[in-house]
């Protein structure tokens, strides 16, 4: 059995594979591949490894209807076209469940950053801007007994409430589509309509999904409606704000600052007015990058793509539709 890989993936995965006496080739340049690559690499294969950036969209799935498994290194299935492989009958698993904590931690730092204009008072010491102190500049604001939002209280969701309960006492407000009783009953939680989220929340954190019904959902109209002191975090997907309306809300004041670790399109460009504000941190999506939970999501997108071929269930499935109610 050969498996490409779209990264050269950390070697506790690439092990498991070889050990498994699967051929593991791997993509070692360091940009992405073109759809056509992409195509043409996977014909030659019969399972993918792939990264957030890899579109396998209709087109790619009809060029590859032999895939045997799809593994992504991501818990984020937006860039795949999951009906579409499931109409085709191709095992699509992901690394959910290994990346709460590390990416829970960024969006904690990426707060904490804003709240104290951490990034950007790094950069004023960089360019010799540190030359005396001013009691009444620098200042940041307390996150102490404030109000944190969550949209999209799910795995993550819960492990940011959890840290920002346990580091500053902070209430708890979410919104989901259903509701998360864990929250609940260990932090208090309450569920909230998303207008009472954007209006009471002081630190407003993005941890849902990017689907057709959250993209864009952080726009002019959404940003309004925040307090003006508010810190918009996203960790999620950068598609879930629109970034035009999110510089401008920053720029007039509309909220206060903004902590980003996913942006649209990635990667950011160097120009991006973003990168100079004073109350904002953004970081190069690197939510789960830790050594030890990129080796850990390694070992999950190698086991997904064993199971796949042993004709097992997939230890962490998206669509596990496909196999009906027998496995
Ligand atoms: N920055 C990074 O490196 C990383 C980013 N991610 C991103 O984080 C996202 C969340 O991951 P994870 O916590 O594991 O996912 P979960 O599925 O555990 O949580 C997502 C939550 O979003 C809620 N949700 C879904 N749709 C909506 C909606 N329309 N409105 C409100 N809430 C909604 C769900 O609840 P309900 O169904 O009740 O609505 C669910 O509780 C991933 O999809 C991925 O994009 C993940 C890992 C690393
Ligand atoms: O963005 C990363 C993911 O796991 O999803």
């Amino acid at each position: 059995m050969k498996v490409f890989a779209t990264r050269v993936i950390p070697a506790a995965g690439s092990a498991l594979l070889k050990k498994a006496g699967y051929e593991l080739t791997e993509w070692d340049q360091k940009r992405d591949l073109t759809t056509d690559e992409l195509i043409r690499y996977s014909s030659e294969h019969d399972a993918l490894l792939v990264a957030a950036a890899d579109k396998i969209d209709q087109h790619f799935l009809e060029h590859n209807r032999h895939l045997k498994v799809i593994s992504l290194l991501s818990t984020g299935y937006d860039h795949v076209d999951v009906a579409a492989a499931t109409r085709m009958k191709i095992p699509v698993g992901n690394t959910q469940s290994v990346r709460n904590n590390p990416t829970a931690d960024t969006a904690f730092l990426l707060m904490l950053a804003v709240s104290r204009k951490a990034f950007y008072l790094h950069k004023t010491i960089v360019n010799g801007q540190w030359t005396f102190f001013d009691p009444a500049s620098n200042l940041g604001i307390e996150l102490q007994g404030k109000t944190l939002g969550i949209l999209g209280m799910g795995k993550i969701g819960l492990e940011m409430a959890r840290r920002c309960a346990g580091a500053y006492n902070m209430r708890i407000i979410y919104h989901n589509r259903g509701s998360n009783p864990v929250a609940e009953k260990e932090l208090g939680a309450q569920k909230v309509a998303f207008n009472t989220l954007l209006e009471q929340s002081d630190v407003l954190s993005v941890h849902t999904a990017l689907t057709p019904e959250t993209a864009g959902i952080f726009n002019k109209a959404a940003f309004e409606k925040m307090k003006r002191s508010a810190i918009f975090v996203n960790t999620a997907r950068g598609g879930i704000h629109c970034e035009a309306d999110l510089i401008a809300a920053l720029q007039n004041g509309v909220i206060w600052g903004a902590g980003l670790d996913v942006t649209n399109p990635e990667p950011m460009l160097a120009g991006n007015p973003l990168l100079n504000m004073p109350n904002v941190a953004v970081l190069p999506h690197v939510g789960s990058a830790t050594t030890e939970t990129r080796a850990a999501m390694s070992v999950l997108a190698a086991k997904n793509i064993i199971a796949a071929f042993n004709g097992e269930r997939l230890p962490q499935p998206v669509n596990p539709e496909i196999y009906g109610t027998g496995q």
